[in-house]
């Protein structure tokens, strides 16, 4: 089973997708981006302020097919639980979201980048949702680069309450904004519970 984590940069993942390890020694952890050349382009991408858009979109689903390649789909034809911090569904709303306000003449951005993961993708089997307002996601993660600004955040949280809309039955909607003792108490009582229901 692939469950996928995510949010707004701030939201709490990385603190979730830690505290699941202890739950769950012999699943495999992964993230994007991933720790290879294909994610170090995509950091080197980030940190540059004028990067080409369409560029990083490429540079993020690069990352993402060597990913699903290289590790989610080994894992997963033997049967292990997969735990991904953020997928493609980040691509769908962040890159959605900057495709949206570059000069790029693109009609509907996120579904076009939904297009391009469509031929080769595969998509979780569920996805915890942290929600969290941009405003507190920006304070949180310390607005240190170039997606960390409140206006582009919000446009990212409604990209991904569209995807939600989109697929009400893969997403669980976790409250970010209590406690991280209370956040990761109730993401693990649904991972139990997604894994129960597989069963
Ligand atoms: N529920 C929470 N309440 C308050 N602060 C939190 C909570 N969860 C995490 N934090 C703090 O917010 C910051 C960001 O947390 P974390 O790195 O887990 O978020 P993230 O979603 O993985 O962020 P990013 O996408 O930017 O990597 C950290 O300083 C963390 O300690
Ligand atoms: C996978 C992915 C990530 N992003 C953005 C979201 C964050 O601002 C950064 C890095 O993620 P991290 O969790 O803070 O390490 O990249 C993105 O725009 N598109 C993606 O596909």
């Amino acid at each position: 089973m692939l469950i996928t984590l995510e949010g707004l940069d701030g939201s709490g993942k990385t603190t979730v997708w830690e505290a699941l390890q202890d739950v769950h020694p012999d699943a495999v952890f992964t993230r994007e981006p991933t720790d290879s050349w294909y994610g170090d382009a995509v950091y080197r991408s980030m940190g540059d302020a004028d990067a080409d858009p369409l560029a990083e979109l490429f540079l993020y689903t690069a990352d993402h097919a060597d990913h699903l390649s290289r590790t989610v789909r080994p894992a997963l034809a033997e049967g292990n639980l997969v735990v991904s911090d953020r997928y493609s569904d980040s691509r769908f709303a962040y890159q959605g979201a900057t495709l949206a306000e570059s000069d790029l003449d693109i009609a509907r951005p996120m579904e076009y980048v939904r297009g391009i993961h469509a031929a080769f993708s595969r998509s979780p089997d569920a996805t915890i949702y942290l929600d969290l307002d941009a405003s507190t996601a920006a304070e949180r993660s310390g607005r240190t680069d170039k997606f960390e600004r409140d206006g582009y955040l919000a446009a990212v949280r409604e990209n991904y309450e569209r995807l939600i809309d989109a697929e009400p039955g893969r997403f669980v909607r976790v409250d970010a904004k209590r406690a991280p003792e209370d956040v990761i108490a109730r993401v693990e009582d649904v991972v139990a519970s997604l894994l129960a229901d597989a069963e």
